[in-house]
Parts: C-alpha cells; sequence; structure tokens
C-alpha cells in the first residue's frame, strides 16, 4: 500500500514539478536517480558530465526511442522523433539539407519581419504575455520556412490550426490506460479530429506543391518532395505528413518558450535588458539579422535561457539489451538518460548554478558533455542551427526595437517553476512584461 501511494505521489510530482522532482530524488539518493516507469522498465538518470559522454557516444545498436513516448499520438510513428536504427540513418541524411547552416540564414529576415510586426501591433502601457509573443513568432517563421508561404491568409490558417492542435494536448494520451478509459474518449476523439484537420491542410500544401513544381523552390516541402534515398525512392505521403507535423511542433515551441525566458531574466535584473539594448545599439532601428547573430552578449543571453530553462526534461535512449550506464546494469526495455536540469544546474560545472548569468558563457566555452539543451550524439536536434539563430535574431529584433519593464511586485517573485506544457516544459505561470514604447534614436 505504502509502495502504491508513494508512486503515486511520484507520479503527480513529476506532473507539477519535473525538475524539483529529479533534484530532490539526486539529493536524497545521489546521481544516478533510478526509477520505475510504469509500463516500461527502470529508469536511469544522470545529471553528471561523464553520463552526457557515455551515453551520446554509447552503442547505437543497442539503443532504442524511449516508449512509451509523449509526443508519439501527436507526431505519429513516421516521425524522425520516434523512428530507430538504419532508417532513422536514413531518414536524417535525407532531412539534413534543409538545416544546413547557408538555408536558414536565408530565414534571417523573416524572422526579423515577423518580430516587428508583433511590436508594432503594441500600445505604450499595455502587458505583453511573452509565450504568446514567442508562439506567435515562431509559428509564422516556421510556417514560411517549410511552406514558403508568403501569401498571409494561408501562413495565418497553419498558424491558427497549429495552435489549435496543440491547445489541451494531453502527453497523458500517451498511457493505454488513459487513451482506454470511456471517460477520456472525448480529449482522444479530440485529438484525431485536430490532427484530421491539421493534415487536410498539409495534404493540400503538398498536393498544390506538386502541381506546380518545386523547381528554384528553397522551403523545406520542396526539399523534402524532391529529396531521394540512396536507393532513388523518395518520403511515402504519410512520413511526408508525420515529418511536416514534427517539424512544425518540434521547430516553434520549443523556440518561444527560451525566448520568454530570456525576455524574462533579462527585465527581472533591468542591468541585463539595459547591456544588451547597448551592445544593439550601433546597428541602428533594423539590425541586419547576420548582424544580430553575430553579437556576443546576445548570444550568451540565449544560451543562458536555455541553460538554465531546459524545454527538454530527460535526453532518454532505450536499451534493447544489456549494457552498464553509470554504474548501474541495466537490461533490455530499462532507459538511460541526462536530465538537461540537472546537469545545467550541477554546482561543480556551473557555480552559483540558479543565478542568470550570461557572463558564464562570454568568460568560458563549455564542454559539449557540460551544456546539453539540445541533445547529443546521432540524435542532436537537427533543428538546433535553426532554434539557436531564430532565438538571437527574434531577441536582438525585439529588444533593438522596443522598451519593456517587469512590476516591482513580479520582480520580487519567485522564478516560475518548469512543468509540462504540450510536448516541452514550460512555465508554471504566465510570464509578462510591461510595453514602455518603441526605442527613439
Ligand atoms: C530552442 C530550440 C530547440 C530546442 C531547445 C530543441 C531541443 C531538442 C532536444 C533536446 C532534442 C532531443 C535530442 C536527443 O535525443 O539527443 C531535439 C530533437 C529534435 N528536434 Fe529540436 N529543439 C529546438 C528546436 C528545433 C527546431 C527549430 C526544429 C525543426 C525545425 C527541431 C526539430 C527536432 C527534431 C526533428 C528532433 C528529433 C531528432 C532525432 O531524433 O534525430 N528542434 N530537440
Amino acid at each position: 500500500m505504502v509502495k502504491v501511494m508513494r508512486a503515486a505521489l511520484n507520479v503527480a510530482t513529476v506532473a507539477s514539478d519535473p525538475e524539483g522532482f529529479l533534484r530532490r530524488q539526486k539529493d536524497l539518493f545521489g546521481d544516478p536517480v533510478v526509477v520505475r516507469v510504469p509500463g516500461s522498465g527502470r529508469m536511469v538518470i544522470s545529471g553528471k558530465p561523464e553520463a552526457a559522454r557515455e551515453l551520446f557516444s554509447g552503442p547505437l545498436e543497442l539503443f532504442a526511442v524511449a516508449r512509451p513516448n509523449m509526443v508519439e499520438p501527436l507526431l505519429g510513428p513516421g516521425s524522425l522523433i520516434m523512428i530507430d536504427g538504419e532508417a532513422h540513418r536514413r531518414e536524417r541524411r535525407l532531412l539534413a539539407p534543409a538545416f544546413h547552416g547557408e538555408r536558414i540564414r536565408g530565414y534571417g529576415e523573416t524572422m526579423r519581419a515577423a518580430t516587428v510586426a508583433q511590436v508594432a501591433g503594441w500600445q505604450a502601457g499595455q502587458t505583453v504575455d511573452l509565450l504568446e509573443f514567442g508562439q506567435q513568432v515562431t509559428l509564422r517563421v516556421i510556417v514560411r520556412a517549410i511552406f514558403g508561404v508568403a501569401d498571409e491568409t494561408r501562413g495565418a490558417r497553419f498558424a491558427a490550426a497549429t495552435a489549435k492542435l496543440l491547445h489541451g494536448y494531453s502527453a497523458k494520451l500517451v498511457m493505454p490506460a488513459y487513451r482506454n478509459t470511456v471517460g477520456r474518449l472525448g480529449a482522444v476523439s479530440r485529438l484525431r479530429a485536430r490532427l484530421a484537420e491539421f493534415d487536410a491542410l498539409l495534404t493540400t500544401e503538398i498536393e498544390q506543391r506538386r502541381a506546380s513544381g518545386v523547381e528554384g523552390r528553397e522551403d523545406i516541402l520542396s526539399l523534402l518532395l524532391s529529396a531521394r534515398y540512396e536507393d532513388g525512392s523518395g518520403l511515402s505521403d504519410g512520413e511526408l505528413l508525420d515529418e511536416l507535423r514534427t517539424m512544425v511542433v518540434a521547430g516553434h515551441e520549443t523556440t518561444a518558450t527560451t525566448l520568454a525566458w530570456a525576455l524574462y531574466h533579462l527585465h527581472r535584473e533591468p542591468d541585463l535588458a539595459a547591456r544588451l539594448a547597448d551592445e544593439l545599439a550601433p546597428l541602428g532601428d533594423h539590425p541586419d539579422p547576420a548582424d544580430l547573430a553575430a553579437q556576443p552578449y546576445l548570444g550568451a543571453v540565449c544560451q543562458e535561457a536555455l541553460r538554465l530553462h531546459p524545454v527538454v526534461p530527460i535526453v532518454a535512449r532505450q536499451l534493447v539489451g544489456p549494457w552498464r550506464y553509470q554504474g548501474v546494469d541495466l537490461v533490455a526495455g530499462d532507459t538511460a538518460a541526462v536530465a538537461p536540469s540537472l546537469l545545467h544546474r550541477n554546482p561543480e560545472v556551473w557555480p552559483e548554478p540558479f543565478v542568470f548569468r550570461p557572463d558564464r558563457f562570454v568568460e568560458r566555452k563549455p564542454k559539449p558533455t557540460e551544456y546539453v539543451p539540445f541533445g547529443g550524439g546521432n540524435r542532436r536536434c537537427i533543428g538546433a542551427t535553426f532554434g539557436e539563430y531564430e532565438l538571437r535574431v527574434v531577441l536582438g529584433s525585439v529588444i533593438a526595437a522596443a522598451r519593456f519593464s517587469m512590476p516591482a511586485d513580479d520582480r520580487a517573485r519567485a522564478v516560475p517553476r518548469a512543468r509540462p506544457t504540450n510536448i516541452t516544459l514550460g512555465p508554471n505561470r504566465a510570464l509578462a512584461l510591461r510595453f514602455d514604447g518603441v526605442v527613439s534614436r
């Protein structure tokens, strides 16, 4: 009975405060933390650089996607996130050209324009919800990058369907017990209806692109339509839908949440916002995206936001055979994982780990095993360069254009905790700032 109650309490704590849960387990029992996953084996989770080295250079033939997986009902079995082994290697090779630096820099002006359009809609004195701001901008950007949709109405239709698809998505849908409960059928059928609506939009776009041809087009959809595996075949329609859905979903919420955290911390300690504004001032009213991306303090602010608030709680590999990880003998079905929140707040690596201090990245470049906001090894985030560039361009453009302040009573409150939102971790209360007006030079 005590065991059952403890398990129920653990599940509830993980759902409301996953980072706090891991930290307390580590403080009580040491690193690695070992937990039992309902319906699966043991999960061994570490926050040590040696663990990141072990996991990201581990034996690929023993690693599979961790299941049950919270994103599967939304993204589908053909998503890059959900496939393993040779199929995963082939698919990554096919998708990689869409994420090369040169291509991503081509989206810079879209990123800047989407930010400036948001600022233009604000009135001095109003409250700006930072998550909403981040999501509006990143959705516009990802829709434009994937579909090349310059037409605002079609772009807006996509953005609305994506927001609807994600709104109210419950990661609990991954648990068969939850799915099979009659009382929950509403949630399942709601997700199905939203997926059908979203996929209908994707299908129209695919058909139109096939009809008009992909010649001379730079967007990700055109690239995927013309991409060929080594044997000359292309993606099936089902794979194409799952991959497009994956890019839209994985490609905006992550960046939007990080942007919101960065703006929040910059104004919680207003000296930081002022220092960033000083760095950007010489670039003028409409800074060039490539110039923004090269600013050292702006880059450090983005890196620090990703350190203190990693949006993916666990980077995990499920085992298909025995493997020793962090001194624990694991068997097939068990999972080896690194928790970015533990690693990024490990005091042996990061002095004063709970303080938001961008300068730590100016003073020292962390080793790849000390800093893993994008995971690592053969599954490292395929959109990392895209995400990092977008963070710099959007944050730089908004700081160059607008002035904000945080009301004193908000500044006096503790930093919000992270809790699961849609498919990532986000703040457990709204992050908001007062918009004081546009910058006049
Ligand atoms: C700040 C922004 C982002 C963060 C923090 C982030 C974080 C992550 C993390 C931690 C993983 C798991 C890596 C692993 O298992 O080792 C991942 C995977 C992935 N991300 Fe991102 N991501 C971001 C932006 C993006 C963008 C912009 C896209 C696409 C446009 C994207 C697409 C993906 C995909 C497809 C995977 C699966 C890769 C695979 O399994 O091979 N992400 N991301």
